[in-house]
């Protein structure tokens, strides 16, 4: 069995939710840094790496509602100038990538998948996976797709993590696991407690009190983000939610060790 980790890195963590177009640089080269060592330790390990929009995507994507829809001229040039701002970010990171050796290929989400009314309707991994098997390390991240009732929307880096997540356990042959590393130490309680474990079976006492980011954000934060990885753990795919702030966390956790934060699994 070949082990695949998919980590996303949450553009609350790689930029300041708070400033628009503000990338935190030195957190970008530590998380590189930090995957780096992993692959140094585990050189098996097979890596899909997806960053959030953070402060970037989500400010233009926000102005021109562009989740809800690509229809008009003003809205079209939004899905242009949204694509636009998650490129400039992804650049950004990506570059930390190659400067550290790491082998990484960006690839636009928008030339792999299409949705009908929000919902994943057709997407094409192949090129993830000539990736994968070439030893490289494919870099994704939330974009703009087509969609075929409303023009355009947004797709998040966990919706195509979570995708890619079930799209690589059903060929049977890898054994996969998703971290996500953000700008908060877990899923919290009603006291701000980390919660540690969330299955099928206790989420329903817990539901009440996740919600949405704080900050400027079209892909419903938290919630949308455990509910995402609470369908697949289902499958057999665990999903940990950690603080990426906190040095060897992320490397812990994807190298498969005891670490701080919220695991999402099916048990
Ligand atoms: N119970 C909760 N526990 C933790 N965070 C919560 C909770 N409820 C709501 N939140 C909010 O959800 C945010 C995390 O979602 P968000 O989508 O901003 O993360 P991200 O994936 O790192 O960012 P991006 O979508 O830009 O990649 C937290 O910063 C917090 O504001
Ligand atoms: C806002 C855009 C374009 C992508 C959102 O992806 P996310 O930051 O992973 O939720």
């Amino acid at each position: 069995m070949l082990e695949l980790v998919l980590i996303k890195l949450g553009g609350s963590l790689i930029t300041d939710k708070n400033q628009p177009y503000t990338a935190r640089l030195e957190t970008m080269q530590h998380l590189v840094e930090e995957i780096s060592l992993v692959r140094q330790q585990n050189p098996s390990l097979k890596m899909i790496i997806g960053n959030g929009a953070g402060s970037f995507g989500h400010q233009s994507a926000h102005k021109y509602n562009t989740i809800n829809g690509v229809v008009c001229d003003a809205e079209k040039l939004g899905f242009c100038l949204v694509h636009q701002d998650v490129l400039d970010l992804n650049v950004l990171l990506a570059k930390y990538f190659l400067q550290a050796g790491l082998p990484v290929v960006s690839l636009p989400p928008l030339t792999m998948a299409i949705t009908h009314n929000k919902k994943l309707l057709k997407a094409d991994f192949s090129v993830i996976e000539n990736c994968l098997q070439s030893g490289l390390m494919p870099l994704v991240f939330g974009d703009v797709v087509f969609d075929k009732a409303i023009g355009g929307t947004i797709l998040s880096t966990d919706t195509l993590l979570a995708e890619l997540a079930k799209y690589f356990h059903s060929q049977g042959n890898y054994q996969v696991r998703l971290i996500n590393a953000g700008n908060y130490p877990g899923v919290y309680d009603q006291n701000r407690q980390v919660i540690p474990h969330i299955t099928p079976a206790n989420y329903s006492q817990i539901k009440a009190v996740i919600g949405k980011s704080a900050s400027v954000d079209v892909t419903g934060g938290m919630i949308q983000k455990v509910e995402e990885f609470l369908a697949i753990s289902r499958l057999g795919i665990d999903c940990w939610i950690i603080d990426g702030n906190i040095s060897g966390n992320l490397v812990k956790a994807v190298l498969g060790q005891p670490t701080l934060g919220t695991v999402i699994r099916a048990f």
